[in-house]
Order: structure tokens, then sequence, then C-alpha cells
């Protein structure tokens, strides 16, 4: 099996809310979606091994811009708003589908996405609506469950099931996650690491 990538440096570069806005300098991309408070920024300062590099908040849909980090040089982390989350403004939600449409849709770096989901529950609506979003588009996207140690690991395979069948994909293409246990760290870096370096 190929060793994961090492992190060697990552940081905050910029943050955006249109495309005249987004770095320039035509490195790879991969973006992380997900409904507010599912453990978004947790899951990338897990997989970055940096503490605090994104803010994490008890506080749900405090990220409303696209937040592009700098990985070892190479290529960018991108941290897209959560959605979904029904404590959040109307007009704030009503921003979130033109802004992140038109970098998902339209960004010619853009590598892959990880789409964030709970362990603990089903799809939700909003979920399976980005996921076929992204399928009819063709954008390369992997499902990620998360804080998966809140779950029993006698469930994980029923909740990884369950996911798959909602998603429509099979049971293998999906990972189990925890950034509490660091469970799935590297085989989401290989991910990243193939999409960013085919
Ligand atoms: N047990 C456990 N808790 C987690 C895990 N990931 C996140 N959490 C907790 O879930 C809460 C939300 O986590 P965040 O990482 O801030 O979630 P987010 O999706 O970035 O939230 P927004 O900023 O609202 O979009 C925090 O209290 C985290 O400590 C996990 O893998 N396991």
């Amino acid at each position: 099996m190929p060793s994961a990538m090492v992190i060697k440096s990552a940081e905050f570069k910029t943050a955006a809310v249109r495309s005249g806005q987004y770095p320039d300098d035509h490195l790879p991309e991969v973006a992380f979606a997900g409904r507010s408070n599912v453990g978004k920024s947790s899951l990338i300062n897990c997989l970055l091994q940096r503490r605090k590099l994104v803010r994490t908040s008890r506080t749900p849909g405090q990220t409303q811009t696209i937040n592009f980090f700098l990985i070892n040089g190479l290529f960018y982390c991108v941290d897209l708003p959560g959605y979904g989350f029904a404590r959040v403004p109307m007009a704030v939600r009503a921003q979130w589908g033109p802004m992140v449409e038109s970098y998902l849709g339209g960004r010619p770096n853009l590598r892959g996405v990880v789409q964030i989901l709970d362990a603990r529950h089903p799809p939700s609506p909003d979920d399976l609506k980005l996921w076929n979003w992204l399928i009819d588009r063709k954008i390369p996207a992997v499902p990620v469950l998360t804080k998966a140690d809140k779950v029993p690991r006698t469930k994980w395979d029923a909740a990884a099931s369950r996911a798959s069948l909602s998603l429509g994909i099979p049971r293998d293409r999906l990972l189990l996650f925890s950034s509490e246990t660091r469970h799935g760290r590297d085989a989401l870096l290989l991910q990243v690491a193939a999409w960013i370096d085919p």
C-alpha cells in the first residue's frame, strides 16, 4: 500500500466569496463540503495535523466564506461554508447556493470533493442534493462518514451500508473517519494525494 502523504506545511491563504478572489496560481484544489456542525473543521485540522488551522465552533454556521489553505506549497484544501442549518439566517442560506455552485461548477483547478456526512445519521436531503449535483456534473467526490467514534464499532457496517445505499454507490467507496481517534486519516490522505497527483 502506498504510504500517506506527509504534511510539511499548511497555511491559510485567502477567503473568497466570488471567483475573482480565488487564488490565481493554478494549483490543484480539493474541496471539503458538509452540513454545518458536521465536523468539517475538525476533519480538516485532523487531516492536516494542525490543531487550530481551521476554527472549530460550537455555534453552527460560522464559516460563510470559501477558505483556501495552501498545503506543502503544492495544492489547496478548500473549506466550503457549511449548509443546511436551520439557525443560519435566511439571507446567509440564500447566498450559499450561488457561491458554492459557482466554485464547484466553474473551477478548473478542482480535482475532487470530500463530502462529509455524520456517521450517526442517514444522509440528509441537503446532503443528497449536493451529492447528486456533484455526480450529475461528474465532479470526482468521496463521501466520508465522520464522528465514527460516536457509533459503536459493531454498527459501523450498518452505518456505511445505509449511507452507500442512499448515495447510490458501492460500500467500499465510502470512508469512515473520526477526528477524535484519527481513524480514516491515512485513507483520506491517500485519496487526496491521488486527486492532486494522479
Ligand atoms: N466525538 C467527535 N466529535 C467531533 C468529531 N468531529 C467534530 N466533533 C465535534 O463536533 C462539533 C462541531 O465540529 P466542527 O469541526 O466545528 O464542525 P464544522 O462542520 O466545521 O462546523 P461549522 O463551522 O458550523 O461548519 C465540535 O464540538 C467538535 O468537537 C469527531 O470525529 N468525533
